[in-house]
């Protein structure tokens, strides 16, 4: 089938410019991208006035299934991913089981196609049961589909492990991804230490237990050659030790949230566990240093960590409450409000680390709107306005902190290989 999708605004993520194009998409692929399109055959979406962008990618997200369906499946992540403008997504393997076995990827990868609302990456366990003991079959689970590792929800406790996991990995050509938290410093605490710990008699996750895993792995790495991607960077000193890591040359990469980019401790207005992730929103300076290392492309892009829970559990308080906030419903107007329109980036750059970014560094082939690429396009009202009601989520998880926030920026056309997967325009 054929569609022309009419007078978008293209932005040119080189030079920042807008030119008004037509695309046409034929057989899920981009065929034409021009200033007028016409084609009797094709159904023609008109979105005159709107941002056109390639469809975003969030290399972070937990779709909780197989396991935990109350929380969420592969069906109700993939439409909140859609109805957030996301065509492409990379699911967490802290699942039951883990996702450690080919079976269990072959699985997840199969479900997501039946879904067919977006493009499920899947990223293996380092360890089995990502206990920390014994490393999964990489090879077997890159046979199954498996396109890096990572034992996220945990970090890798032994320093022997984590090296033998980045030989193994890197001989396969997989990407080693990790989840930074030294335990015997983050081991009971609910939010960071600082302002808001103190003051509520809280037990705080000091920012090292962060740091030092990414300085023990750049380390490690260091000699192996691994990529290695540094997940949910929250601290400014592991910006810092990213930020030397690459100007010795390094392939070492990162990622931020956009709870992190926009929320510091002291904006948590009581102990709730509607704020409590892992890791925890830091300081003010922290914050400062993860816009300043995104600018300056030590951080390479931004993923949501989507960590939907149910209600009931983040009812609980603070202390025993399941870490984690959902993100890909809310992502793109919230950055698009309160970094865009308040100049911190531009839309080009904002755009770029959603999109072409995430793609170069994990070498995938999506990402751009160019003549040739699959169609995975994502128009944007950047007008429209309106408040974040969780009530309205396809995801099951309705845990966010930003409900009742007004942005603007709301996708109004998700198109994944041409096919329409959102849409309200
Ligand atoms: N980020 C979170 O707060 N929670 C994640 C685990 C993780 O990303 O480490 C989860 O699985 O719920
Ligand atoms: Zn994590
Ligand atoms: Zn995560």
């Amino acid at each position: 089938m054929k569609r022309i999708i009419k007078n978008g605004h293209l932005l040119d993520l080189q030079t920042g410019t807008i030119n008004k194009r037509d695309i046409l998409i034929d057989n899920g692929m981009i065929q034409t991208i021009a200033e007028n399109v016409t084609d009797p055959e094709a159904e023609v979406i008109d979105v005159a006035g709107k941002l056109v962008v390639p469809g975003l990618i969030d290399m972070h997200v937990h779709f909780r299934e197989p396991g935990f369906e109350k929380k969420e499946t592969i069906a109700t992540g993939s439409a909140a991913a859609a109805k957030g403008g996301f065509t492409t997504v990379a699911c967490m393997p802290n699942t039951r089981p883990v996702i450690d076995s080919p079976e269990t990827v072959r699985q997840v990868l199969s479900r997501a196609q039946e879904a067919g609302l977006a493009r499920v990456l899947v990223y293996g366990a380092i360890t089995v049961r990502e206990l920390g003991q014994e490393l999964t079959d990489m090879e077997g689970l890159k046979e199954a589909g498996v396109f890096a590792v990572t034992d996220d929800g945990v970090g890798v406790k032994s320093s022997r492990m984590m090296k033998e996991a980045m030989r193994r990995a890197h001989s396969l050509g997989l990407p080693v991804v990790a989840h930074c938290e030294d335990d015997t410093l983050a081991k009971g605490g609910s939010v960071h230490q600082g302002v808001f710990a103190a003051k509520h008699g809280l037990k705080g996750i000091p920012s090292e237990a962060e740091a030092i895993h990414v300085g023990r792995d750049i380390l490690l790495a260091e000699d192996i050659g691994v990529h290695y991607h540094v997940c949910h960077i929250s601290a400014e000193q592991s910006v810092r030790l990213v930020r030397e890591a690459k100007q010795r040359g390094q392939k070492v990469t990162a990622e931020v949230t956009p709870h992190h980019l926009l929320l510091c401790d002291e904006d948590i207005p009581e102990p709730n566990a509607m704020w409590k992730m892992n890791p925890p929103l830091r300081s003010k300076q922290d914050r400062q240093a993860l816009i300043e290392g995104l600018k300056d492309g030590t951080i390479d892009i931004i993923a949501t960590d989507h960590a939907p829970h149910t209600s009931e559990e983040k009812a609980w308080d603070m202390e025993k409450a399941p870490f984690g906030i959902v993100g890909l419903e809310t992502a793109f107007p919230l950055l698009y409000t309160h970094l865009v329109e308040k100049g911190v980036l531009t839309l080009a750059e904002l755009v770029d680390k959603m999109t072409r970014k995430p793609s170069e560094i994990f070498g995938l082939q999506y990402g751009e709107l160019a003549v040739g690429k699959p169609a995975d396009v994502t128009v944007i009202d950047l007008e429209a306005e309106r408040e974040i009601d969780p009530t309205t989520f396809k995801s099951l998880g309705r845990n966010t902190p930003f409900a009742g926030w007004k942005v603007k920026g709301w996708p109004v056309l998700t198109l994944l290989e041409g096919e329409i997967t959102w849409r309200e325009i």
